[in-house]
């Protein structure tokens, strides 16, 4: 196992965002996380990756308490990809990808050449080497979406967490990011909102509610249409996806 979550309890105030939730994930594995807007996919994503304490619980990385761990250790460990992430403007696109390498540089080391090839095959992976010297804020929504990728893999995680990874992005690219995030040799904790490409590419679904864990396992085993009634309010048809063993949603018209 590489995470282990315990009864991770998290909120603000009096309002009680994540409730109760345990699951572990193993190495190698592409754990989807899905739910209605609002369910807690996020706050959940932050507790497991270390970014915030929960109220209650604990997370262990690689058996290690994450609390106990500091936060340029666990950047050795863990990158996480955010929802809409933020870049300061003028800089380039190799630039952002290299702030990637900021925890395994020492204070006095130099730029090595394993830097530079990490950050080389991270913009390669997301098919934006050809656009290196590019400046950023002169990038497509799609594109800085893809940098913000490579810089979290120019990190070389063994475990990579991605906030909606395929947001902004076209079919063609929603779907190279998630088979690459589903080859790499990582394990992957997937937040996504496209149903199918969940069933798809990954390994284990999570479904949250309300801040609850409510199904967990494989795709074909979690999508179903009671679930989907009873957790997104829709109707549709689950079928299989030609002879995958894999589900595949038909959603129905009104
Ligand atoms: N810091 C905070 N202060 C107050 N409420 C918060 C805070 N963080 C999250 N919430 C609330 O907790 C709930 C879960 O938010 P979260 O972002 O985890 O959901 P999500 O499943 O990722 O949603 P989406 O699919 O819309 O991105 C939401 O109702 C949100 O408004």
């Amino acid at each position: 196992m590489t995470i282990v979550a315990s009864n991770l309890i998290w909120g603000v105030g009096p309002k009680t965002i994540v409730r109760d939730v345990s699951l572990s994930v193993c190495g190698g594995e592409t754990l989807g996380l899905i739910g209605p807007n609002g369910s807690g996919k996020s706050s959940l994503l932050r507790l497991l990756s270390g970014l915030k304490r929960p109220r209650s619980g604990r997370v262990e990385i690689n058996g290690r308490d994450v609390a106990r761990v500091s936060r340029r250790n666990l950047a050795r460990e863990v990158a996480f990809v955010q929802q809409n992430a933020a870049t300061d403007t003028n800089v380039s696109v190799r630039d952002v990808v290299r702030l990637g390498r900021t925890p395994h540089r020492s204070a006095l080391g130099g730029w090595s050449s394993a830097d530079e090839a990490a950050v080389s095959a991270a913009l390669a992976q997301v098919d934006m080497h050809g656009r290196r010297a590019q400046a950023w804020q002169t990038l497509s929504g799609g594109e800085r979406q893809r940098v913000h990728i490579a810089r979290a893999l120019a990190q070389s995680p063994t475990i990579l967490f991605l906030d909606e990874p395929t947001n902004h992005l076209d079919i063609h690219h929603q779907i190279e990011i998630l088979r690459m995030v589903r080859d790499l040799d990582v394990t992957s904790i997937v937040a996504l909102h496209d149903l199918n490409l969940a069933a798809m590419f990954c390994d284990r679904i999570v479904v949250m509610q309300e801040g609850a864990l409510v199904a967990c396992g494989p795709p074909a085993a979690v999508l179903n249409q009671a679930l989907l009634r009873q957790v997104f309010r829709i109707e549709a048809e689950v079928i299989e996806l030609s002879g995958s063993g894999r589900p595949h949603i038909r959603f129905c018209s009104l």
